[in-house]
C-alpha cells in the first residue's frame, strides 16, 4: 500500500530497545520470512545496552540472512571517545563478518554525540563489512562533511530526519529510513522521485505537506506511541498499545492527527 521495498527492524519504532532478547529474534524471523518475495532489503537493528547481547543478536541475522544489520550507541555508560564507540561497533559487527553493517546514529536519543564525520575516518579497516550510517541527525553539516570525505568508498547515507529528508539529498543523502514512511511512504517515494528527475519546485511541494503534518503532531506531543496511532490510523493495521515507559496516544490526539492528514491536499491529487 505505501510501496515501501526495504525494512528498518526494531529500531525506534520499533521500540526494538524495550523487547526481549527473544522478541527481537522472532520478529526479525517473521520480517525475513514475510519479506522473501517482497522486500528488496530487510535490515535488522540488533544495537544493545549488552555487548553480549548485540553479538547474539548480529549472529542471529546473519543466520536468518538479514540483507544489513545497524546497531545504536551505548546509552547508558556511553563512549566519548570515537575509539569506544568504535570499540563497541567492531565487537558486533564481526559477529556477523558476511553482513554489510551500518551504524544508526541517534544522537537525540543516544545522547552520544561524537560526529560522524569523525568516527568514519579509518573505518574500514576496522570493520571491513561497513556499509553506511542511517543518519538521524539535524547536522547537515556533519552529514555532508561524511559524504564529501567519503565518495570514494561508497558508503550509504540513508537519513533519518524525515522532515528535512529534501534537503539531505541535495547533499547526497542515498536513502531514507524513518517513522513516517509507514504512512505516508507513497508520497515520500513521489517526492523522491520528483528530485530524482531535477523537478525541485515538485519535490518540495511534498515536503513542505508532510513538514506541515509532522510540525502540526509535534506541537501536540509526537512519539512513538503516536506514530502507531498514526500508522493505524492509515493503514487500518492495529498496531497495538506501546510499551511502558511509553503511553498510549489520546483519542484527542488522534482525532486531531486524522483531521490534519485529510485536510492535506496533494500535488498528485488524492
Ligand atoms: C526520533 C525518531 O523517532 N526519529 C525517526 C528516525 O530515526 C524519524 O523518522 C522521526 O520519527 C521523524 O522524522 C518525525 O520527527
Ligand atoms: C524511525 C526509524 O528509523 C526507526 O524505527 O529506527
Amino acid at each position: 500500500e505505501q510501496n515501501v521495498k526495504n525494512i528498518f527492524v526494531n529500531g525506534t519504532t520499533g521500540e526494538g530497545l524495550s523487547l526481549s532478547i527473544q522478541e527481537r529474534k522472532q520478529l526479525a524471523e517473521e520480517w525475513m520470512c514475510q519479506g522473501k518475495d517482497k522486500l528488496d532489503h530487510v535490515i535488522i537493528h540488533v544495537g544493545a545496552l549488552s555487548l553480549l547481547e548485540s553479538q547474539e543478536l548480529a549472529r542471529h541475522a546473519a543466520a536468518i540472512g538479514a540483507s544489513g544489520i545497524a546497531v545504536i550507541a551505548p546509552s547508558f555508560f556511553k563512549p566519548t571517545k570515537k575509539d569506544e564507540l568504535l570499540g563497541f561497533l567492531q565487537k558486533v559487527a564481526s559477529e556477523a563478518p558476511t553482513v554489510p553493517f551500518y551504524y544508526y546514529h541517534i544522537p537525540a536519543l543516544t545522547g552520544v554525540k561524537i560526529r560522524v564525520e569523525e568516527l568514519l575516518d579509518g573505518i574500514r579497516e576496522q570493520i571491513p563489512t561497513f556499509q553506511g550510517v542511517k543518519f538521524s541527525d539535524t547536522d547537515l553539516l556533519d552529514l555532508a562533511q561524511c559524504i564529501n570525505k567519503n565518495e570514494r568508498e561508497r558508503f550509504v547515507f540513508l537519513y533519518g530526519v524525515d522532515e528535512q529528508l529534501l534537503s539531505a539529498l541535495a547533499i547526497g543523502a542515498n536513502g531514507a529510513v524513518g517513522s513516517t514512511y509507514n504512512y505516508l511512504g507513497r508520497k515520500t517515494n513521489l517526492m523522491l522521485q520528483a528530485f530524482a528527475k531535477s523537478d525541485l519546485a515538485l519535490a518540495q511541494k511534498y515536503q513542505f505537506l508532510t513538514g506541515e503534518f509532522l510540525s502540526f503532531v509535534i506541537k501536540l506531543g509526537f512519539g512513538v506511541a503516536q506514530t502507531k496511532a498514526v500508522m493505524t490510523l492509515v493503514s487500518g493495521i492495529p498496531m497495538g498499545p506501546p510499551r511502558l515507559p511509553l503511553v498510549s496516544a489520546s483519542e484527542e490526539f488522534i482525532a486531531k492527527a486524522k483531521a490534519k492528514l485529510e485536510s492535506i491536499v496533494w500535488p498528485d491529487g488524492d
